[in-house]
């Protein structure tokens, strides 16, 4: 079983635009999709459609729209009721593929609702492979959440995966984590490094700055490092070896979730055993599938193109010690 933890869940929004979005100007939306998201979501959402048992965790009441559509969807959950309704997130998507994301902060977490999500984890962390905790923080969340909950999975025998942002990521990766899958800025962000710089060096093919990033990332946390590019594909870094991929041709529709889709295709591999080359390549199929989807729609394994990833093992300066 995967456990998905999502602190700051959300009902996704897209509009999609036949048109360049014009700032300042009144537009007509051509179609409008609302998808229960957050990233925890989306990430048990792939899952189980690949056919995996998993579980999302989250704060909602009853009755929240976001409850509704996940049970229309029939995707397993436990929400902590809290007091006021689940956040909608804005997606803007033009028709060549360019999305804007306007998200809001999210309903507050009150101390008790904070120890009632920490029970339902716990709860939940014996019966499960992996729990991946997602997403930002809402109000009322100290940065040092996550940290706090992965000592706790950690010390209890259990894997744990974080994909999350600026000071809760910072405060993850000062202690133990199995996986984290920061994208190019984040790293840069973790690392010190300039941002422009990395995405330069990619625009030139070269991931030695992201390489050299993600190991120090990885031998800080003593884990593994899925650092996800965009168009780029992502790195592999783990104590055996760095492997790099590159993603199949895609028309991209809406990018939304691709991270979401890639952690998922990682641990949905890694789930059965796959080598972390065939890891990576999962994730990378994943989250190229996405791109290709409108909205944040789950990609299913239909849609994966694995053949057309391809994976590189890469040596020398680049391997970890
Ligand atoms: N334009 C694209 N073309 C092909 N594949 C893409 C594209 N954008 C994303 N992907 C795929 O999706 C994966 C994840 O994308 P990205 O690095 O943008 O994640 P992210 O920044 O965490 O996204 P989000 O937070 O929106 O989920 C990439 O590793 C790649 O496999
Ligand atoms: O505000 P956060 O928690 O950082 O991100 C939330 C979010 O942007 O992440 C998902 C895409 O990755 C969306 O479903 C959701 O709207």
């Amino acid at each position: 079983m995967i456990v998905t933890v999502t602190a700051n869940p959300s009902l996704d929004r897209t509009l999609e635009l036949g048109a360049p979005l014009a700032r300042g100007e009144v537009q007509r939306a051509g179609t409008v999709r609302t998808e229960p998201g957050g990233k925890g979501v989306n990430v048990a959402r792939v899952v189980a459609a690949a056919g995996l048992s998993t579980r999302a965790l989250l704060p909602a009441r009853t009755g929240d729209p976001l409850c509704t559509a996940l049970d229309e969807l029939g995707l397993p959950y436990d929400a902590v009721p809290v007091d006021g309704e689940v956040r909608s997130n804005i997606t803007i998507a033009e028709s060549d593929g360019t999305t804007t994301k306007i998200n809001a902060p999210g309903v507050a977490l009150t101390a008790r609702d904070r120890d009632a999500l920490v029970e339902l984890i716990r709860a939940h962390a014996d019966s499960a492979q992996w729990v991946t905790l997602c997403g930002s923080l809402p109000p009322g969340v100290t940065d040092n959440w996550y940290r706090a909950i992965a000592d706790d999975l950690v010390l209890a025998g259990c894997r744990v995966a974080v994909d999350t942002s600026g000071a809760p990521l910072r405060a993850t990766v000062a202690g133990r984590v199995d996986l984290i899958k920061p994208n190019e800025d984040e790293l840069a962000e973790l690392t010190g490094a300039d941002p422009a710089t990395l995405r330069e060096a990619l625009s030139r093919n070269d991931l030695e700055p992201v390489v050299e990033a993600a190991t120090a990332i990885a031998e800080q946390i003593g884990g593994n490092v899925l650092a996800t590019l965009g168009a780029a594909g992502a790195v592999l870094v783990t104590a055996s070896g760095v492997w790099s991929a590159t993603p199949p041709p895609i028309v991209p529709r809406s990018t939304v979730g691709a991270g979401d889709s890639s952690l998922a295709g990682f641990l949905i591999a890694q789930s059965t055993g796959a080598s972390p080359a065939d890891c990576l390549r999962s994730a990378v199929a994943y989250g190229a599938a996405a791109a290709s989807l409108a909205g944040t729609q789950a990609p299913t394994p239909d849609h994966l193109d694995l053949p057309g990833v391809r994976v590189t093992e890469l040596s020398g300066a680049a391997r970890m010690s």
